[in-house]
């Protein structure tokens, strides 16, 4: 069977991710990081000296997270890697994922206009809605609809509308209960860049974004396959993963949220570099130190993207966001270029090990020496306090 014979569900309007794959035509590919290697900090001397004992420096209390108004004056002044512009970003497709924890989350996949990466938006409770992904697109069907994500309330066998409006005549007609109820009211109004889904009788089944009563905790996550993948216990990246997931799924008032997972390996320098940089851990460099003697910047990440998608899940604008973070630069630079995303309060991210005064989380020597670094070189904001 030729594709020209199948049915129309079954020929997706966008290409099959494969890898490598062009950035899309239509983008503007001017828009670049603006982190260079050009301005490389200098080569710092390798030498290290290590803990006198290693793997003791887990307080023996129990350290709660705390939460910081984002004017705080403890927050030190930095200079993040401000994009010019933001990109364009695109939901292709949105799936539930029921997670073995119980909880539900909603799996969006964006493609944009500065790289080939599957850049992922992690959404937890059904308020938060992507704008690209509910918006028409030309010649699809309503199965076309559910197949890519862009329906309302949850999907069943049987199911042919991807509307709500179309939907609660479906079951009126057929005598079943309504499954889904769409919150009542929008706090603010649409503005007129909004994308909604709309029915052929102008109904719209328009979710709305700013419904929450406090703003949405928000994530923005770097990619660390040995972390989350591969059990390492040089880093806290999995942890931290699983904890954004956790309060995320927590009932009110902390409702929901939105884990922006950027594929932004090894603080951007990819997983091979990452591995190399481990090596030179081992001969006795820091985190910071590795990745320079490898002419990287010790940092090489931008969060550009992340703000577009931000705004994409209409978590732009005053009401603002709570940033799951210690990083300063993170704080500022996810904001955007004209603070068109807004950090309202940062929640600290305190390591499992520093909460549970040592009875659980990671343990190990490498991954002091990484909170340890984190904290002297790159100023992340958490005292063991
Ligand atoms: N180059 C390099 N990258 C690392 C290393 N360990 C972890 N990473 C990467 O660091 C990123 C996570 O950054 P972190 O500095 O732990 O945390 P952060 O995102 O800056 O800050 P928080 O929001 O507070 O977690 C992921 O992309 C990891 O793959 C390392 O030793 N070298």
């Amino acid at each position: 069977m030729t594709p020209d014979h199948l049915p129309s569900h079954a020929s997706p309007a966008f290409p099959p991710f494969n890898s490598p794959r062009p950035a899309l035509d239509s983008f503007n590919l001017d828009s670049k990081r603006t982190s260079s290697h050009n301005d490389l900090p200098p080569i710092l001397s390798p030498a290290f000296t290590p803990p006198a004992t290693p793997g003791t420096g887990t307080p023996a209390l129990h350290r709660p997270a705390r939460s910081h108004p984002i004017n705080d004056a403890s927050t030190p002044a930095q200079s993040p890697k401000l994009v010019d512009h933001l990109p364009e970003v695109h939901c292709e497709v949105r799936a539930r994922i029921p997670t073995i924890h119980g909880h539900e989350m909603y799996i969006h996949l964006y493609t944009n206009s500065e790289d080939n990466k599957e850049h992922l938006a992690i959404v937890f409770g059904d308020k938060i809605r992507s704008r690209s992904l509910d918006a028409v697109r030309p010649g699809e069907t309503e199965r076309d609809r559910m197949i890519r994500g862009a329906y309302v309330g949850r999907l069943h066998p049987g199911r042919t509308s991807s509307r709500i409006e179309a939907l609660k005549r479906e079951e009126a007609e057929d005598g079943f209960g309504l499954v889904f109820s769409p919150p009542s009211s929008s706090s603010s109004p649409k503005s007129s860049t909004e994308s909604i889904a709309t029915s052929a009788e102008g109904e719209t089944d328009q979710i709305p974004t700013t419904a929450l009563d406090v703003p949405p905790l928000v994530r923005i996550h770097s990619e660390c396959y040995t972390g989350e993948t591969v059990w390492s216990a040089r880093c806290d990246c999995g942890e931290q993963l699983n904890e954004a997931a956790r309060q995320m799924s927590l009932p009110s008032p902390c409702t929901g949220g939105v884990i922006v997972y950027l594929r932004q390996e090894g603080r951007g320098i990819g997983l091979g570099e990452k591995l190399k940089a481990y090596n030179l851990q081992d001969l006795g460099n820091d985190t910071y130190e590795a990745n320079v003697l490898l002419r990287h910047p010790a940092d090489a990440r931008s969060y550009g993207l992340a703000t577009a998608i931000l705004l994409d899940l209409g978590l732009g604008g005053e009401r603002g966001i709570r940033l799951l973070t210690n990083n300063p630069d993170k704080v500022r630079a996810v904001e955007g270029p004209k603070r068109e995303v807004c950090v309202k309060e940062r929640v600290e991210m305190v390591p499992l090990a520093w909460r549970s005064g040592g009875k659980e989380g990671i343990k190990s020597e490498e991954v002091e020496k990484y909170l340890s670094t984190k904290i002297e070189k790159f100023k992340h904001m958490l005292d063991r306090a």
